[in-house]
């Protein structure tokens, strides 16, 4: 991707950092025991990458071309989200994809997701997007969460953008 995209060595170097990267385990409890039909709730991932190991019960949804498809799992395979982060970087080439975790009525559901993060303090530069930090985008998708009761992402940081 680094490659394809052209992207001048020091932004990757900053941009693509293993040690700030970690994983979570998800169980989603079946649909009879929880009153929900949502084990997570649509949106888009702020990691660069996310790397997903899902179990064969299903459930992940990724919205594309207005519309919602169900990733159907596939032994032995990974999915890779693109996150805002590496659309960023990308200058919107790649884009990161709005996605949700419908819950399974009779199966408990598994996924094992390892995200990637750029190092908290470097800039992510891009010809879209006013200069941030990570910290400082983290801070914004924190503080419209509390007061929206959602995230609103890139758009905050986009150039030009009516405030
Ligand atoms: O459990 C999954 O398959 C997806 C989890 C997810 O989207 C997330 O943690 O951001
Ligand atoms: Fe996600």
């Amino acid at each position: 991707m680094v490659k394809n995209l052209n992207l001048c060595p020091k932004q990757t170097e900053c941009s693509l950092d293993e040690s700030t990267g970690f994983v979570r385990l998800y169980r989603y409890p079946s649909g009879s025991s929880v009153d929900k039909s949502w084990g997570m709730m649509e949106h888009t991932d702020s990691s660069l990458l996310s790397i997903v190991n899902q179990d064969q019960v299903g459930g992940l949804e990724i919205f594309k071309d207005n519309k919602w498809l169900l990733v159907n799992p596939i032994s032995n395979t990974l999915l890779v989200h693109i996150g805002d982060m590496m659309q960023a970087i990308s200058d919107d080439r790649y884009m990161s994809v709005k996605h949700r975790v419908r819950v399974n009525k009779q199966e408990e559901r598994l996924s094992v997701c390892y995200f990637v993060f750029p190092e908290k303090g470097s800039v992510v530069h891009s010809s879209k997007y006013k200069p941030f930090t990570y910290t400082e985008f983290q801070q914004q998708v924190q503080n419209d969460t509390n007061t929206l009761g959602y995230k609103v992402g890139l758009q905050r940081f986009k150039l030009n953008a009516p405030v």
